[in-house]
């Protein structure tokens, strides 16, 4: 079996990105929304993905952007993937994804099984869907689980992943009763909004390689 894929999202250091590296994370995630706790301009989300190591890929999230300014963040950071964690149509995605020759996901807050079907209308426009809670306070980010038994049943027809809520304590149970192939936290590794806490970084990768 494929080893479970490790996002770290929201990061904002050259430290915390060294510490993902080094617990066998697979992706770090830069989120360019000013609302956020998180938030990076684009000339420091380009400055930090510039130390990423390898095989660690960069994910740029971005929150219901309009076409010049969707095309203004990734040129500006180059990541290997593009997050739309907003309203972003699947019809704007899949323009999206063939307009570029990076991965694009959609993040989706699902409450119930009409939003998972709902969500199914993005297979094939997006490159991965990720299951996340529903928006919150901010649209993603906000450490609120969804309802794992969602996805346990589930046939999936996409490459997919689970948000929301993740922490290094319930991670190997969310991976276990929903086969997730890949887990995405932010809120679950930080001391505090937008501090992340490299112990906690550290303790999510090996509960989730454990999983
Ligand atoms: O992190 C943010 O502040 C944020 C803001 C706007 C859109 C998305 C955002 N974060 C997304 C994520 O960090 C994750 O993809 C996901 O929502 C899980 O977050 P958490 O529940 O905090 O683990």
């Amino acid at each position: 079996m494929q080893d479970t894929l490790i996002k770290i999202c929201g990061l904002s250091s050259r430290e915390s990105i060294d510490a993902a590296a080094a617990a066998g994370a697979t992706h770090v995630g830069f989120v360019h929304y000013e609302p956020s706790p998180r938030h990076l301009s684009l000339a420091d989300a380009r400055a930090l993905s510039e130390t990423v190591p390898d095989p660690l890929l960069t994910v740029l999230l971005l929150v219901s952007m309009g076409p010049d300014e969707t095309a203004r963040a990734i040129d500006a950071v180059q990541p290997d993937v593009v997050q739309l964690h907003g309203a972003e149509t699947p019809e704007w995605c899949a323009a999206l994804k063939q307009a570029l020759p990076i991965e694009i996901w959609k993040a989706v807050g699902v409450r119930d099984q009409a939003g998972m079907e709902h969500a199914q209308r993005y297979v094939g426009a997006v490159d991965r869907i990720l299951y996340d809670a529903p928006a919150g306070a901010l649209p993603g980010g906000n450490g609120l689980a969804l309802d794992w038994s969602l996805l346990s049943g589930f046939t999936h027809n996409a490459p997919w992943g689970l948000a929301g809520g993740l922490t290094p304590a319930n991670v190997a149970d969310a991976i276990r009763q929903t086969k997730a192939p890949l887990v995405d936290t932010s809120s679950g590794v930080e001391s505090a909004p937008g501090i992340k806490d490299i112990d906690k970084i550290r303790a999510f990768c090996q509960a989730a390689r454990n999983g």
